[in-house]
């Protein structure tokens, strides 16, 4: 698992690290670690790294003298370097030395759109990890200017750190280069990050425990249930699925087939659908009444059953039956208007709560907000339950705290029924025995990467998600080497 820290811990553990480390060496690594990035994007978009232009936006902070420090590193390599100081009495004075001394030209903000059209390369020193508040505005018009590939310092400037919010003009960039840890605008707003390119500083021995987890491909091929030889149909787990109704059996026929998919376990299903089911997934066990589906080690509940009596009462059933359990859709919108139906539950027996933004609402009384890590959590504490906050970047927040970020491949299952395929992965997971946060991660990695596949570059929908899910485990157990982001 990837860790993601905090501002306040990173900054903690920075000063840890400054305390025995000489003066001004950290800034130079990372400056250093940022110019071969620049380096490497001037090749690439420039064809050549010697005799190109480079842009430098620096503002008041450490984070201007790293974008300094890197001007004067690639100066050395006969880059043209323009430094734009946004406050030029508090531009970081080493760095500034340093530019100077390497050749670099500096230029107040009322000259900096000629400098900034003619760049091959912007760099954003703007602000790093003590941003606060939306860019300032001189810092915001600059940006005007700008339409040369931005490599941003430690973040996009204008885009919140802790909680990757954007509350006005910021900083697109086409690669984000990092220092010593990974922060949550990394993770929570990948669009305006770019590739995110980490370099070690030595902060690795200070940083304790992370405050949320990205999982990679080798987390998800490690813990994915796979048949043994001594396995049998109902050894790796039966899900139950209580999903869609006879007038709109599709959601039954998702979430039932994305459990098939999933793992080699059994799957039964309940429900008025229960015909359609059959029809298009014949090595299902279906039944008209979650009463009689026989015994199942998980249960999916809720997408498409409607929420008046009859989906209360299978919920609560299922709820009964002391296994864990996946609520979504409609499932959720019963607790939210009747919480007491949650009696019916064991309380040490898992259960994944899957709202999108509007249930989560309900279920709450608020909306998410920009702090979605937050709003997460402290669902997760109250209803005891593993939060799965769905949106672009899904975020999965288990009761004793734990968050896992799902870092999208693209926009492409914001397409109808995708939720449903979602459940149906969280069920089969759950019916394995995985630990249910972990589970709940999982299904989210591998449906995103399914809704890659099955899109390949133009709109996909719920069906062709279902079906690259095998693609998907593939490529988890067989990853294509990577080496940024
Ligand atoms: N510590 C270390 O060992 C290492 C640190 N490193 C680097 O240091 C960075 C952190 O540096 P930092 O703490 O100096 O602050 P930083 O992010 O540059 O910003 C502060 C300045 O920005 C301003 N400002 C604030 N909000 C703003 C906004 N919305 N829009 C515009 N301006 C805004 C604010 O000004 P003011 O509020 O006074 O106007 C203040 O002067 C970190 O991200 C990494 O890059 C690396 O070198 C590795 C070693
Ligand atoms: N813009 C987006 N980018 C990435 N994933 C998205 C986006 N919009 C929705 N999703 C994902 O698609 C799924 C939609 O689920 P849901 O809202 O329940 O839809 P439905 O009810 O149509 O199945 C969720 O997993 C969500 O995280
Ligand atoms: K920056």
């Amino acid at each position: 698992m990837q860790g993601i820290w905090t501002t306040d811990r990173i900054r903690a553990a920075e000063e840890r690290l400054l305390a025995v480390t000489p003066e001004g060496a950290l800034m130079r690594r990372a400056a250093f670690g940022a110019s071969l990035r620049a380096a490497d994007m001037l090749t690439e978009h420039a064809g050549r790294v010697a005799g190109s232009r480079v842009a430098l936006l620096v503002g008041a902070g450490n984070n201007g003298g790293d974008a300094l420090w890197a001007g004067a590193f690639l100066l050395r390599r006969g880059v043209g370097v323009t430094a734009v100081l946004l406050k030029p009495e508090r531009a970081h004075p080493r760095g500034l030395a340093a530019l100077r001394r390497a050749g670099g030209r500096v230029v107040p903000v009322e000259d900096a759109p000629q400098w900034l059209t003619r760049a091959d390369l912007v760099i954003d020193g703007i602000v790093g990890i003590s941003a606060s508040g939306p860019l300032r505005p001189q810092a915001a018009e600059l940006l005007e200017h700008v339409s040369a590939p931005v490599l941003a310092i430690d973040l996009p400037s204008g885009v919140d750190p802790d909680t990757g919010e954007v509350a006005g003009p910021a900083v697109r960039a086409a690669c984000t280069v990092t220092f010593g840890a990974r922060k949550p605008v990394h993770a929570l707003n990948p669009g305006h990050c770019g590739p995110v390119e980490l370099v070690d500083i030595g902060l690795g021995d200070e940083l304790a425990d992370p405050d949320l987890f990205r999982l990679d491909a080798g987390d998800v091929a490690a813990h994915w249930p796979l048949p043994g030889p001594e396995d049998d149909k109902y050894s790796q787990g039966v899900v139950g699925i209580a999903a869609g109704s006879a007038t709109y059996p599709g959601a039954a026929v998702l979430a039932t087939g994305s459990a098939v998919r999933a793992t080699a376990g059994m799957v039964r299903y309940a429900g008025p659908a229960a015909d359609a089911v059959r029809a298009h997934w014949p090595e299902t066990v279906a039944t008209g009444s979650i009463t009689d589906a026989g015994r199942v080690q998980s249960w999916a509940v809720g997408p498409g059953i409607g929420t008046g009596r009859e989906g209360r009462e299978v919920l609560e059933h299922a709820l009964g039956q002391g296994v864990p359990l996946c609520a979504d859709a409609d499932a959720i919108t019963i607790i939210a208007r009747a919480p007491a139906v949650l009696d019916a539950r064991d309380p040490g027996t898992p259960l994944v709560l899957t709202p999108h933004a509007g249930e989560f609402e309900r279920l709450t009384g608020t909306r998410p907000g920009a702090d979605r890590v937050a709003a997460a959590r402290e669902a997760a504490a109250r209803f005891n339950a593993v939060l799965l906050l769905k949106g672009h970047c899904t975020i999965v927040a288990a009761p004793d705290g734990r968050v896992l970020v799902n870092v999208p491949r693209g926009s492409w299952l914001a397409t109808a029924g995708s939720g449903d395929v979602l459940s149906g992965l969280v069920g089969a997971l759950l019916a394995a025995g995985i630990d249910a946060w972990l589970a709940a991660g999982m299904a989210t990695y591998v449906h995103s990467l399914a809704g890659l596949l099955a899109a390949r570059g133009v709109p996909t929908s719920a069906s062709a998600v279902l079906a690259a899910i095998p693609d998907a485990l593939r490529q988890v157990r067989s990853p294509a080497p990577s080496n940024c982001g």
